[in-house]
């Protein structure tokens, strides 16, 4: 059946989200013991949407980068596309801002310098995110913030204004433009005007000023971001948007450890690796990697 061959590398456990045309389970990776999260999709509901899965799947496989979820694994049979992709123990930022009512401008600057790069990374690949929303970004286990699920179009320019509704959320605990009725909501946002709670600071009202304006030329571009006063202030430094983990590079230890555990050389396995399959390969590098970030050991378990 199709879980035959997912079922051969994970264990599946409970669902965590069903989205528009996904299921995404909760999953642990057999060999490294590294929970992952199993997007799960049925060949037959895509329907027509299924090049654009199998575009977007394409493009996740160049997406290396701290603030975006990495895909692991890409499992196709006659009725189903699995991906395994990074887990996100923490959960939903939206959740997080809820549970807290709203944040202190410390901790949402942290996380906006983390959306930025995100979006700088994306961008700099030549893509754009379709969805951004609190929804879509993940807080990972070191408290760091994971954008999911891209839809993948070539409007960068819409990405700045997205960007501002973040911001204006993570600060005031609401959004700047909502209302039940989408044809006011709607005459909202073409208006522009939002409320100020008292509580934000001169510089956010300027920043959310310069990303939420209604015409697109005179919203503030993602490069002056990267050096922006409110994103700079206390002693931060310019965001560091750059891939901490370039494709190119592989890790010594988990070559080590992959060429031990299937008994051939490193030279080999390093080359086995680079091909970039997405397959058992792929998943075992790459979450050796992130054992490897996370402080644990850099090490295979012997199958039962
Ligand atoms: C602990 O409690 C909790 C509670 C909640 C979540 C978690 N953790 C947790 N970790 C990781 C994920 C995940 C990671 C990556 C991707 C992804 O990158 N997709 C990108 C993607 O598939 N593009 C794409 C490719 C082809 C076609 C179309 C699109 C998708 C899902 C997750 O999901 C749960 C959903 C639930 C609904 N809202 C969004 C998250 N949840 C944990």
């Amino acid at each position: 059946d199709d879980y035959e061959e997912l079922l051969k590398y994970y264990e599946l456990h409970e669902t965590i989200g069903t989205g528009g045309f996904a299921k995404v389970k909760l999953a642990r990776h057999l060999l490294t013991g590294e929970q992952v999260a199993i997007k799960i999709m049925d060949k037959l509901t895509l329907g027509d949407d299924l090049p654009r899965v199998k575009i977007e799947i394409e493009a996740m496989k160049s997406l290396s980068h701290q603030n975006i979820c990495r895909l692991y694994h890409v499992i196709e049979t006659p009725k189903k596309i699995f991906m395994a992709l990074e887990y996100c123990p923490g959960g939903e930022l939206f959740d997080y801002i809820i549970a807290k009512d709203r944040l202190a401008e410390e901790e949402a600057r942290v996380f906006f310098r983390q959306i930025v790069a995100a979006i700088a990374y994306v961008h700099s690949q030549g893509y754009a995110h379709r969805d951004l929303k609190p929804e879509n970004l993940l807080i990972d286990a070191e408290h760091n913030l994971k954008l999911i699920d891209f839809g993948l179009c070539a409007k960068p320019r819409a990405d700045i204004w997205s960007m501002g509704v973040l911001l204006y959320a993570l600060l005031c605990g609401f959004l700047p433009f909502d209302d039940d009725n989408v044809m006011i909501l709607y005459r909202k946002i073409v208006r522009g005007k939002y409320e100020i709670p008292k509580w934000l600071s001169p510089g956010s009202v300027l920043l959310l000023h310069q990303m939420l304006q209604v015409d697109p030329k005179k919203r503030i571009m993602v490069k002056h971001l990267l050096n922006h006063p409110w994103l700079m202030h206390g002693d931060s430094f310019a965001v560091q948007w750059q891939s901490k983990y370039p494709l190119g590079h592989l890790d010594e230890d988990c070559i080590t450890e992959l060429s031990v555990f299937h008994k051939c050389s490193r030279e080999s396995m390093a080359d086995v690796i680079s091909e970039w399959k997405y397959d058992n390969v792929s998943a075992t590098y790459l979450l050796l990697q992130s054992k490897k970030a996370h402080g644990k050991p850099v090490r295979l378990r012997i199958p039962s």
